[in-house]
């Protein structure tokens, strides 16, 4: 039964592929066979940190409070960019396996410093449970889970929280965005934290105020180390 279910879903795939070709979430263009969600012209030329930009302005942007072991960053965004559309479909557009696989892609190059850098817990900064339910995912769960495909690290959900839905740093300017973070994580079951080195996963860092938020609960909360991978970063 489950074998007719499937090759009926394969199907429909089939056949909305024919009558809906799909087209790259970048350049629009029609995908070929073995193409997902964005073209391969377009993936090998996606403005990375490391080429286009120093990689150490991310550290600049983080506090000296913080004090991150490592950061990672894989593409450079900018309005406008490839890294903004396809940013902005993983969040607004329903394509959560993008962000999966350029995860896996990134994670794939850092793989030597990710294992030596010993990483305990991977932690996805939370979207509040409202926006989790109406976006179906969260978009930096999948970029954790893109990074666990290549280094088996667990990933923990049930210790950051977000606990208001106030704001979009998004829509913030740079001063409001430090101030809309106040507040709205929080941490619980603390005794999963303490003495461990945590690595912190988000979509995107602007001004850092959401990464310095939760990095500094997990401090004070007792975390030996807190290290930080984005799947992109905007330029200063
Ligand atoms: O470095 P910052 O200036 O803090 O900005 C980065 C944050 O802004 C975005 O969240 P946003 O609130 O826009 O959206 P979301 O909750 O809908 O994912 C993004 O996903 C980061 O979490
Ligand atoms: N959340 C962000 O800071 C993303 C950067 C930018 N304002 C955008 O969404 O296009």
């Amino acid at each position: 039964m489950k074998k007719i279910f499937k090759s009926i879903a394969n199907s429909a795939n089939c056949l909305a592929d024919v009558l809906f070709p799909p087209h790259c979430l970048v350049c629009d263009s029609g995908l070929v066979l073995g193409e997902t969600d964005v073209c391969s012209t377009c993936l090998s030329t996606l403005p990375t940190v490391n080429d286009d930009y120093s990689p150490d302005s991310l550290y600049l942007r983080l506090s000296i409070e913080l004090r991150p072991s490592f950061v990672w960053a894989y593409l450079l965004f900018d309005s406008k960019n490839k890294t903004q559309k396809i940013l902005h479909a993983i969040k607004y557009g329903d394509a959560p396996d993008i962000a999966v696989r350029l995860a896996m892609i990134w994670t794939d190059r850092i793989r030597e410093s990710l294992v030596e850098a010993d990483v305990d817990l991977i932690m996805p900064i939370p979207l509040h449970k409202s926006k989790l339910r109406k976006r179906g995912y969260n978009q930096a769960t999948k970029i954790a889970e893109g990074i666990q495909k290549i280094v088996p690290i667990p990933i923990e959900e049930s210790v950051l929280i977000r606990k208001r839905n106030l704001f979009i740093q998004a829509k913030s300017k740079r001063a409001k965005r430090f101030e809309n973070v106040k507040q709205v994580y929080a941490i619980q079951h603390i005794e999963k934290v303490a003495g461990k080195h945590i690595l912190l996963v988000d979509d995107v860092l602007t001004t850092g105020a959401t990464l310095e938020a939760c990095g500094l609960l997990l401090k004070n909360a007792g975390a030996a180390k807190v290290s930080v991978a984005l799947l992109a970063m905007v330029a200063d």
